[in-house]
């Protein structure tokens, strides 16, 4: 298998704050990553640099045999982000907010269209296409805003929290999303608090403490989930806002 991540000697501090130690990663095409660990433990802020949002104070990341600090924008044509901003425009309608991404990476006219009301009926939005994203409720901003990161097809989908503000319908949906770009081997790298859900979806599981990578293995290797929540307690001590952790107590 290709290697599409290549992250070495990443670290990253806020002023005197060093928030990623010496991180490197290593990310086969087409594999799905769950990051987990407790508040600040620099999850996000990985998850940033990984998809050229921020840079690093130290460190080189490979996307796909490209430098994201020669080339920032080659990279991001590669990239799809979920996160806690959605990147939407309230003023505009669903459909055309998603005109509006798929001409800024610069998709042909007549392909476009058809892409847009594929990504419409994956998200379960296609009745309130023409509707301003300003009347959406917060899951259904949530759902348009995974329609969005996935306009321009890309090859890598970085997700931060993806499952907050969805209800069960729209977790659902999501999941059905995610399965499709499972199809086209799409490499997924999700940050997320829900043991559960991550560990169902995902093959490969980590956790961060700390600026650190404390665990690393495939989802083939876990004995159960509880087996992989009791290891997490025990490398991650202080965390109480993973779902079922407190209960191991
Ligand atoms: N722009 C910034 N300026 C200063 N400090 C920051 C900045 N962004 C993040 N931090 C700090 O870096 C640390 C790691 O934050 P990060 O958001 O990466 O953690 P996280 O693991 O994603 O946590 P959570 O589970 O709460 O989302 C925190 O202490 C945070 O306050």
């Amino acid at each position: 298998m290709d290697t599409i991540i290549s992250a070495r000697g990443i670290s990253k501090s806020f002023g005197k704050h060093k928030v990623l130690r010496n991180i490197d990663l290593e990310l086969k095409k087409g594999v799905s990553l769950a990051i987990f660990g407790p508040n600040g433990a620099g999850k996000t802020t990985l998850l940033k640099i990984l998809s050229t949002i921020i840079t690093p104070t130290q460190g080189d990341v490979i996307i796909n045999g490209i430098d994201i600090k020669k080339n920032p924008s080659g990279a991001r044509e590669l990239i799809g982000v979920i996160s806690h901003e959605s990147y939407l425009y309230d003023e505009l309608t669903a459909r055309e907010n998603l005109r509006f991404f798929s001409k800024m990476y610069g998709m042909e006219k007549d392909l476009l269209e058809e892409r847009i009301n594929e990504l419409l009926e994956q998200v379960d939005l296609q009745k309130r296409a023409d509707d301003r994203v300003g009347s959406f409720s917060r899951g259904m901003k949530q759902r348009l805003s995974i329609a969005r990161a996935l306009v321009h097809r890309p090859v890598i989908l970085f997700m931060d929290e993806p499952y907050t503000g969805l209800d069960q319908r729209s977790a659902e949906a999501f999941e059905n999303v995610l399965r499709m770009l499972d199809k086209d081997n799409v490499t997924k790298v999700m940050v997320s608090h829900n043991i559960e859900r991550a560990v169902q979806l995902c093959d490969r599981l980590m956790i961060m403490d700390s600026g650190e990578i404390v665990y690393d293995s495939t989802t083939e290797q876990i004995e159960s989930i509880d087996e992989f929540k009791k290891n997490y307690s025990s490398l991650v001590c202080t965390d109480t806002d993973v779902e079922g952790i407190t209960n191991l107590q």
